[in-house]
């Protein structure tokens, strides 16, 4: 057993699931399958109870869970003070944020990071901010940036980084959804939306419409992350609610066909945030990272 093992063994403790481990971890399926048997043959004992793509852990595999969390950490703490009698830090931090903020609030980050701890290599994986806070839960981004949802998971420590606003936006292009929603008492109800599937400023949405009293909504599509959402705008499929950071970072080509009717302001401005999971922030480059915010 050695400790890439054991980081395995924990991942899949964490995930309970064996592809999304595979993934996180860069092995593939059959090798971590193989690693665990192996792992099972060493200390004698079943450790997970499998059924078709979850898992669950039996009461040996708690006993090693506990072990190689210990047994990590320890190992973890021992490089830090190592390191801080030698060389700086080094090793991998997987990141994980929407386009827009890789543009908009990552780089001054990544920049100062970089500058103190120029041996970390840092793997950037974008996506929808939505599924933000999941990445870090399941383990399969270190950091990530998100909107702060409604509720914040108890295990999830969240900095912010500041507050976006919700703007109103529509086709630019003369189209029909474009006179609809320039009328001068526009029936919102009436004119078709292009929706986030999830998250934070989902519901910004959802109160927008009832402070509007929109009950049925013409939804034209409900898509996952804000920049298509733009792009959707853009081509006169609809009007959306979005945070202004997103417009302000699309290519101009697309923002030149977008034309922002207001500033919403019945609805509180999104979030923004680094968000962790607070047990890990003892680990020294994930520590080294949020104490640069
Ligand atoms: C939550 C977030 O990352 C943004 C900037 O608002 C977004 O991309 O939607």
């Amino acid at each position: 057993m050695d400790l890439r093992d054991l980081k395995l063994f924990l991942h899949l403790a964490e995930s309970c699931h064996f592809g999304r481990t595979a993934r996180a971890m860069h092995v593939s399926p059959s090798t971590l399958s193989r690693q665990i048997q192996r792992l099972e043959e060493d200390v004698g004992h079943a450790l997970f109870l499998r059924d078709n793509r979850t898992v669950t852990l039996t009461e040996a595999g708690e006993r090693l869970r506990q072990f190689a969390q210990q047994t990590l950490l320890q190992y973890q703490q021992l490089r830090h003070v190592m390191d801080l009698n030698g060389p700086s830090l080094s090793g991998e931090l997987r990141l994980f944020c929407s386009v827009t903020a890789a543009y908009s609030h990552l780089p001054p980050i990544l920049d100062r990071f970089r500058a103190e701890h120029p041996q970390v290599e840092i793997k950037l994986t974008t996506g929808d901010a939505a599924d933000a806070i999941e990445m870090v839960q399941s383990g399969e981004a270190d950091l990530a940036i998100a909107g702060r949802p409604e509720s914040l998971p108890a295990s999830i420590d969240f900095t912010p980084l500041g507050l976006i606003p919700l703007v109103l936006i529509a086709p630019a292009l003369p189209c029909p959804v474009r006179s609809q929603a320039t009328q001068e008492q526009p029936d919102w109800s009436q004119i078709p939306f292009i929706l986030p599937d999830q998250g934070p400023a989902r519901r910004g949405i959802d109160l927008w419409f009832r402070r509007h009293r929109i009950a049925n909504p013409q939804i034209y599509a409900t898509v996952s992350g804000h920049e298509a959402i733009v792009s959707m705008v853009a081509l006169g499929c609809g009007i959306a609610l979005l945070p202004d950071v997103v417009l302000e970072n699309s290519p101009e080509p697309v923002r030149n066909r977008v034309l922002t009717l207001e500033n919403v302001e019945s609805v509180a401005p999104l979030e923004l945030g680094v968000c962790v999971q607070k047990k890990r922030l003892g680990e020294p480059l994930i520590n080294a990272f949020w104490h640069l915010l």
